[in-house]
């Protein structure tokens, strides 16, 4: 099965009305700060409860059970799903002799069958399952299998509005027969509000475009009853990130997308066992973002030509070192600092080596690290905080990387819109851990800046988006591009970073082959730093408010 759009759709649409799930389970670890019937944030006071509130309470019927861990093949959420499934409906024989499709949905159960790493676990939780719900002693437990099945097939994990994945949900066919792809022209958002609260989705379900969902195979019964009956839960909505046209099919991703070819395809294989026919995926030569992703890159293409073979076993063995430094990182084994100078070292070692290879700043491996390193420099910020000088110089380098990460993904969102969502993130991140350091400024010297930061052009262009590419480019002309005071801003963010000075600007790659030594900010320069932290985060509500309809912050 598809989904196909019956008419043109712009960018930035709803595509569906909010959908309640067939389905759900919180993760473990929310169990007992969130609801376990509408995943919103549990009150703090005693007594200790699974919900927020008594209808959450009635309305979720199945029983909180606490199934054995089959990890990593099944997450005990994956177990409860499955079992909240066939506890809520009701279900005939005929779709037991038939576990190709469960309430409608795909199962890939002779596929996850056929896959002993998949089989036994299955096997072990739909005995679980049985155990619970039925008391007849019957030995086949082919239901069981399909509603587990169907989970791993067709859940989605639900996230917060800040981005925390709470747990799973398996909505109907509306969503649920949507495929994935790499460079999808869709993406969905959650509604989670306690039952009480109103989400009104009628008023705007009337101007929904129409899509439907296309019949590619045999398939004989959808029997959508839950359809007006299960009213709680997390709900979704799709969205258009691309122009969409009529008769075109609508698709969402189920990974990150920010990964080269390789990691997708195993990514997908090992969570949902298929290997994704994707145009992305399929492209011969690779599409642009996949070549800077996963490729090697000689940004001098003139002056050298790198042999694939040398630049890959470079790229490979910078890719092993940084990797290590992570890994080291995550794992608290190695402190902050050596970790920002393992992975800066190598990555200075790249741009210097330019005879063999130069790594494109949004090379999947530079990526990475640039995540880490405005993380790594944000914790030894917080870490020297008795040490105000200290604290701010951690605080404006690990500003500098947020930013070189959101001109990144800008790049990558320039050739591929699909990346929006991602983009989004990394400008928000930006545009707060500037406005941090710009505190740090302002707690020297209260109220100045006040009616200095606004830009009413861009604010305007927010509040009236039309032409979204237009926009992104105004507002980066306005943050960054056009800023006369842009280069100082820069050199100031990144002194002390000799990798980062290398780059003219934070959306400019190009070398400027010096490093360039600039004194402390002038007010007018602190002024600056405050104006581009509210820039990106008007970027990044604008972006926001494409993928989802809402904005992150509300900037004034
Ligand atoms: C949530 S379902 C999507 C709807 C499904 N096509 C159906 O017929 O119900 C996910 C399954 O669809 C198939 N699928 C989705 N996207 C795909 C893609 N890009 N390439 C290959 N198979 C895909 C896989 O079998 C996957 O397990």
């Amino acid at each position: 099965m598809e989904t196909i759009s019956a008419e043109d759709v712009g960018i930035g649409v709803d595509l569906s009305p909010a959908l309640s799930p067939l389905t759900f389970s919180l993760y473990d670890s929310f169990l007992s700060s969130h609801c376990s019937s509408c995943f919103s944030l549990l009150p703090p006071t005693p007594p200790h409860s699974l919900y927020c509130s008594p209808s959450c309470s009635l309305t979720d019927s199945s029983p909180t059970v606490f199934p054995p861990d089959l990890s990593p093949v099944l997450s005990t959420s994956d177990i409860r799903a499955a079992l909240r499934l066939l506890d809520s409906i009701s279900i005939s024989s005929s779709s037991a002799s038939l576990p190709h499709r469960f309430e409608g949905l795909l199962t890939n159960h002779h596929r996850l069958m056929a896959d002993s790493s998949f089989s036994v676990a299955i096997q072990r939780a739909a005995s679980f399952i049985s155990g619970v719900l039925r008391s007849d002693d019957r030995e086949n437990t082919v239901l069981e299998e399909a509603a587990i099945c169907s989970v791993l097939t067709n859940a989605v994990e639900v996230h917060d509005r800040t981005g925390v994945a709470l747990g799973i949900a398996v909505y109907d066919s509306r969503f649920s027969w949507i495929n994935h792809s790499c460079s999808p022209n869709a993406c969905y958002r959650f509604l989670i509000s306690p039952p009480h609260s109103t989400t009104t989705t009628s008023s705007f379900q009337k101007t929904l475009p129409r899509i439907t969902n296309t019949v590619k195979e045999h398939f004989s019964s959808i029997t959508s009853t839950h359809e007006g009956t299960v009213r709680y839960g997390p709900k979704v909505i799709v969205r258009s990130i691309k122009r969409i046209k009529s008769g075109e099919e609508i698709t969402v991703s189920y990974i990150d997308l920010l990964q080269p070819t390789g990691l997708r395809q195993s990514d997908l294989w090992s969570k949902y066992r298929f290997v994704c026919n994707c145009g992305r995926c399929a492209a011969s030569p690779p599409a642009y973002v996949d070549s800077i992703l996963e490729g090697v890159v000689a940004l001098e293409h003139e002056i050298t030509t790198v042999g694939h073979h040398d630049g890959a076993a470079t790229v490979g063995k910078m890719t092993n070192h940084i990797k290590e430094a992570i890994d080291d990182f995550l794992s608290d084994d190695i402190n902050p600092a050596t970790c920002c100078e393992k992975i800066e070292g190598v990555l200075h070692h790249g741009i210097l080596n330019s005879s063999s290879l130069r790594l494109h700043p949004s090379h999947h491996v530079a990526l990475q690290a640039y995540i880490t390193l405005a993380s790594a420099y944000r914790i030894r910020s917080i870490d020297s905080e008795t040490d105000f000088g200290r604290a701010f110089e951690m605080g404006r380098i690990g500003a500098a990387y947020s930013l070189f990460l959101a001109g990144v993904s800008h790049h990558l969102v320039s050739a591929d819109l699909s990346f929006a969502i991602s983009a989004a993130n990394f400008w928000t991140r930006a545009g707060e851990s500037l406005l941090e350091l710009a505190c740090k400024f302002l707690m020297e010297s209260s109220g100045e800046y006040d009616d200095v930061v606004k830009c009413s052009k861009c604010l305007m262009l927010v509040e009236n988006h039309r032409e979204i590419k237009e926009n992104f480019n105004q507002i980066l002309k306005c943050a960054i591009a056009d800023s006369d005071s842009s280069q100082v801003t820069w050199s100031f963010l990144t002194r002390g970073c000799p990798y980062l000075q290398k780059f003219k600007s934070s959306i400019d790659f190009s070398f400027t082959g010096t490093n360039c030594e600039r004194e402390e900010p002038s007010v007018d320069q602190r002024v600056s730093i405050l104006l581009l932290s509210f820039h990106c985060l008007l970027f990044a509500d604008l972006l926001t408010d494409l993928c989802y309809g809402q904005k992150s912050h509300s900037v004034s």
